[in-house]
């Protein structure tokens, strides 16, 4: 159809008459740029591209919101990217469902709107996770989390079965000597009075979260120097950061930690295969992993003709992949960690409810051992969790890059090479959902109530193909660590005029990085 209109439009003559019109055209502007000096030409290719630069934003905005022109030119707001501010943020989700910003030749659009979030979460055909440039060459290229579409869907395939409920409840003995080495430990540090503990609490996140993957194979020397310099890793991954590797620069040292882990996972799978090959039982991530593996090689042995479940894995690759769960677990989690610690200090009544929910579930008894099946009994304490992670989600938003021009919705289409920013945070603050949700209300989750039922606002941990493969574990986990954190010690909180104010680095942290006291008390006590 479209065809035949053309044909119809431009008949023989009008065809050449045009050719002679752009031939024209053309020369005129070529005679014009010979007759320019040096600093004519300079100027006026300047103005062509600041005129291209601010027609091309224009077209790519269409009809969301979004300044009307770039104040920046070609920049745009790169200066306050340096410095990211929560209320930057709320200000883009408050101005309309969508808006735009764009910084040097990237297209950024945030999304405010919950279904609209969840439609680009759950449109691999046309976006993908976006990192950082650098990030290829921290994580490596041949890295999993960079697969896509269906390589991407048959590897996650393989790794869920090690973060199910069953799985994670061989895990539990190893991370609970953690809590207590680590308990111990803020109880000492601040016994003179409170302390910044954001530091502390990043490295008991990574101690938990190593002894979970790496279990008994991995030294405490190893967990300490992973933990101390963890952060140059985030630095590295850092939205703004030069692409290139340069000695002494921030990627630079981002690189030397992550080999530096890897290198030690690699010998950690490598204890895993030989332990694993002598029948042992697994007690963490590699081990459940490296026996999926072997018991897969096995059957398969046993009957020729089937198809391998599960293929064998390098120490390499299993190093790679268990870099990735620490790098998507570790500053969510640190974020989470420092929440829930001020949000207790600071509400009495409900630390109450969780202590006397303790002692219940061990029968009076605060020594009782920490298990899958009693953590499940943890109904209040849960509550407190998941209503931390309304409150205060780590996670605010994922930036998705788009792989073919996308129609998010009736009357907006985002460009080919731009990044869509689905956000997690307004859904989980919806009035019409969560009544009060400026307010801490672990109540709001009991079986049944409106908070419960509204899955679909539920996007701490994403939804769609990369939905968040830790969510069991993050669940149990914090739920068993502050439990026992409670029982334990009397959070005393320094509150300061930043206390509630939301800094942003990677995820979401208290302004003032959280000034704690661990003060021992009776876990029997009243
Ligand atoms: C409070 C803690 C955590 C929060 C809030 C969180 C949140 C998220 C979110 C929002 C995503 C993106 C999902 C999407 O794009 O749809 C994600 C992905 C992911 N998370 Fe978590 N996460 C947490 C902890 C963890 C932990 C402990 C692990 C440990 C294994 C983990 C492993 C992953 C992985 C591997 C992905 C990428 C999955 C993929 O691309 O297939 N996360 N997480």
């Amino acid at each position: 159809m479209a065809t035949v209109i053309s044909q119809s439009i431009f008949s023989n003559s009008t065809a050449s008459a045009l050719e002679e019109n752009v031939s024209l055209i053309t020369n005129t502007i070529v005679d014009t740029w010979k007759g320019l000096s040096w600093l004519q030409l300079i100027f006026t290719t300047i103005a062509v591209v600041l005129v291209w630069d601010q027609v091309s934003y224009h077209t790519k905005k269409g009809s969301i919101a979004g300044p009307t022109f770039k104040m920046w030119p070609i920049i745009g707001p790169f200066l306050e990217s340096f410095d990211p501010r929560f209320s930057g943020y709320k200000a883009k989700w408050d101005s309309g469902t969508m808006a735009c910003v764009s910084i040097f030749h990237k297209f950024v659009v945030i999304v405010s709107d919950r279904d609209l979030s969840r439609k680009i979460f759950q449109s691999p055909k046309y976006v993908k996770p976006c990192v950082v440039d650098v990030a290829t060459k921290i994580l490596r290229p041949e890295n999993w989390v960079f697969l896509d579409g269906k390589a991407h869907v048959d590897y996650r395939k393989g790794l869920n079965g090690l973060f199910t409920k069953q799985a994670l409840d061989n895990y539990v003995p190893a991370q609970e000597a953690v809590m207590d080495a680590y308990l111990a430990k803020f109880q000492e540090i601040s016994k003179e009075g409170p302390i910044v503990f954001f530091h502390e609490l990043r490295e008991i996140m990574c101690g938990l979260s190593l002894k979970a993957f790496c279990g008994d194979y991995i030294t405490d020397e190893q967990v300490k120097k992973i933990a101390d310099d963890y952060y140059l890793v985030t630095a590295a991954l850092e939205l703004v950061n030069f692409p290139i590797i340069i000695p002494y620069t921030k990627t630079w040292y981002g690189q030397r930690t992550a080999d530096m882990a890897m290198k030690t996972f690699a010998a950690c799978s490598a204890k895993a295969k030989i332990f694993i090959e002598q029948g042992g039982e697994p007690t963490c991530v590699m081990d459940a992993w490296i026996k999926t593996m072997f018991d897969s090689k096995k059957a398969f042995e046993a009957n020729p003709g089937s198809k391998l479940g599960v293929r064998y894995f390098s120490d390499k690759e299993i190093s790679e992949a268990i870099f990735t769960f620490l790098f998507a677990s570790q500053d969510a989690s640190s974020s989470l960690a420092c929440w829930l610690f001020q949000i207790m200090a600071d509400r009495p009544d409900v630390a109450a409810k969780v202590r006397e929910e303790q002692l219940a579930v061990r029968g009076g008894d605060p020594t009782v051992r920490l298990t899958g099946d009693l953590i499940d009994k943890m109904t209040y304490t849960n509550m407190v969790v998941k209503e931390t992670l309304r409150y205060r989600p780590p996670v605010i938003m994922v930036p998705y890059m788009v792989k073919e021009a996308f129609p998010v919705s009736d009357n907006y289409t985002a460009p080919k090479g731009a990044m869509l920013i689905p956000s997690v945070y307004p859904a989980l603050h919806d009035p019409e959902v969560y009544e009060n949700p400026d307010e801490f209300i672990p109540e709001r989750w009991v079986e049944g109530s409106a908070a419960n039922e509204a899955k679909k606002n539920w996007l701490v941990f994403g939804t769609g193909p990369h939905v968040c493969l830790g969510q069991t574990y993050v669940m149990m986990t914090f739920t068993a660590l502050i439990g026992k954190a409670l029982m334990y010690n009397d959070l005393i909180h320094k509150v300061t005029p930043l206390s509630e104010e939301i800094k942003v680095f990677a995820t979401i942290f208290p302004q003032d990085d959280l000034i704690l006291q661990f003060k021992p008390r009776d876990p029997l006590a009243a």
